[in-house]
This record gives structure tokens, C-alpha cells and sequence, in this order.
């Protein structure tokens, strides 16, 4: 039996737990679900999974709800403050795989910055994957609940819908994220930003995400939504990404290749109790 240690850490509020592959082998889904829960476990935005027995050290990252996502802005950064803080790294950069495949990442200043080279975004629906006619979605229509929406794909590695309007309410965020993160046209479903441009710096956003639901702050959401205002030729090669959390910096080059820096912070460790599962079948 290997202990159940977590190490719990924070990007701009969206809230991970880090557990070793020993540790994550110990549980089924529905108890990592348990584990994530707010009220009945220790909490979090969802699970990273440390494999460190190949060349490259990789994450996986499970979401509250048990499924398993591609890629994680955010997750990214806290697993290299992870390795950084397990002395597996310094502050030269370095590589780490993910299913959404492989990015570079260096831990700064201290260790509270993180900068991770997030690979490219892809405008194709087939990344996604999403089932629509055309070889690009750029701010089309898509009438959600009655309501007609300017909506750009973009695929991080992970699926994002990004919906730009002129003003962001993020009411709309909590009524119309779910729905749309669930539409048919989503086989493997979809995270969901609400976007308004602010100037061609600066862009503020609201976040759905697949699996999580609400959370104050995306890396690879403000990553989505920068790709997809530049595509449209609405912002700069360097963006501001505000959120109820935070602020992420995003930078283009070559041909959409995305760059992301923002901070790292490390709450706790935890020991999770077994009785935590008393009631699960
Ligand atoms: N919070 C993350 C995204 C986590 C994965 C997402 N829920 C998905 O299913 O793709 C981030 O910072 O990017």
C-alpha cells in the first residue's frame, strides 16, 4: 500500500492535486471523482498524474468528472513547479509529454512563473473534434438555446469553443457553457470561453470547462481564445488574457505556435484518508 500523498497547488485559482502514478494507481475514476469533490473529498479542479518511470517525464490529467483531458494550461505550469519543487528539474527548460503531445516547459523567477511553448493551435474542426461542414470555424453563427452565437474552433491539443460578444456577463457563461460543452457536434464534448476584446493587447474572458465546469482561470482556454482573436486579426502577437482569477501573458510566432507565462502557487500537502471512500460502492 503506497501512502496518499497529494500536493495540491493553485494557477490563478484553477486548483490541481499532483499525485505520483503509484499513488493515482490505488483509485478508480468514480474515487479520483470523490477525491476532487468540494464538499466529500479534498477538492480540486481536477488530478495530475506524475509517470516518471519514461525518458520524458508526462502528466496525465484527469478531470473532476473522472474523464481524462488532452492538454492543461494551468496543469502544465503546476506539474513544472511540481517537478521543480521534487528537484527533477531546474530552471532550464525542459520537456514534458502529454496526450496532447509534447510542449516545453521553465520554471522563473523564483519558482512563481511558469513558461510553458503550448505547441500550435489548430483552427481544423477534425482536431477537435467537432462535426461541421468547412475546413475552419471563424466567428460563425451557432444558435445555442435560441440564442445565435459567433463561435471560432480552436484545438490546443485540447477542444475549445470560443464564443466572442461584445460585452462578457458571466451569467452566460454558467446558462450556455454546459449546453454548449454537450452539443452533439462534440463527439469527445468541448471547453467553452466567452470572449470580449478589450483592445488589440488585451482580451477578458469567462470559462466553461469539459469535465470541470466553472473555473476562475484556463491556460489552455486563454490560449484557445487569444489563437482564435488573432485568426480573426483582432489582437497582436502579445495578449493579456484577463480572467476572475488572473492574468495569463499569450505571444504568437511562426505560424501560430503559442507561448504562456503566468504564476504557480503551492498551497499544501495532503494525506487522503480511506474512510473518504466509506460510502462509495
Ligand atoms: N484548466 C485547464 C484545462 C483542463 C482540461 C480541460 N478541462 C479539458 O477537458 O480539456 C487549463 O488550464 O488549460
Amino acid at each position: 500500500m503506497h501512502s496518499s500523498l497529494f500536493h495540491r497547488y493553485h494557477g490563478l485559482g484553477n486548483d490541481y492535486l499532483v499525485c505520483h502514478q503509484s499513488v493515482a494507481a490505488q483509485f478508480s475514476l468514480a474515487q479520483i471523482s470523490r477525491i476532487c469533490d468540494r464538499n466529500y473529498g479534498i477538492g480540486s479542479d481536477g488530478l495530475l498524474i506524475d509517470i516518471d518511470d519514461e525518458d520524458v517525464p508526462r502528466v496525465r490529467i484527469i478531470n473532476p468528472d473522472g474523464s481524462e483531458a488532452e492538454k492543461s494550461g494551468n496543469g502544465l505550469r503546476i506539474y513544472a513547479r511540481y517537478l521543480f519543487d521534487t528537484k527533477r528539474v531546474g530552471h532550464a527548460p525542459f520537456l514534458v509529454n502529454t496526450l496532447g503531445g509534447q510542449v516545453s516547459c521553465e520554471v522563473t523567477e523564483g519558482a512563481h512563473q511558469v513558461i510553458v511553448d503550448m505547441g500550435q493551435a489548430k483552427f481544423s474542426p477534425s482536431a477537435l473534434p467537432a462535426h461541421v461542414d468547412g475546413e475552419q470555424m471563424l466567428d460563425q453563427p451557432l444558435v445555442v438555446a435560441g440564442h445565435s452565437l459567433n463561435v471560432t474552433l480552436v484545438s490546443m491539443g485540447n477542444p475549445h469553443c470560443v464564443v466572442r460578444v461584445e460585452k462578457l456577463d458571466l451569467q452566460w457563461v454558467h446558462q450556455l457553457g454546459p449546453l454548449i460543452e454537450t452539443l452533439a457536434i462534440f463527439p469527445k464534448r468541448t471547453n467553452v470561453q466567452f470572449v470580449e476584446v478589450i483592445d488589440r493587447e488585451n482580451i477578458n474572458i469567462g470559462i466553461w470547462e469539459r469535465g470541470a465546469g466553472y473555473t476562475l482561470a484556463s491556460g489552455s482556454s486563454s490560449c484557445a481564445a487569444a489563437s482564435a482573436m488573432r485568426k480573426l486579426g483582432l489582437v497582436d502577437d502579445s495578449v493579456t488574457v484577463t480572467m476572475p482569477g488572473g492574468q495569463l501573458a499569450i505571444s504568437f510566432s511562426g505560424d501560430f505556435m503559442v507561448n504562456m507565462r503566468g504564476p504557480v502557487q503551492k498551497i499544501a500537502e495532503i494525506t487522503l484518508d480511506a474512510d473518504c471512500f466509506y460510502d462509495l460502492k
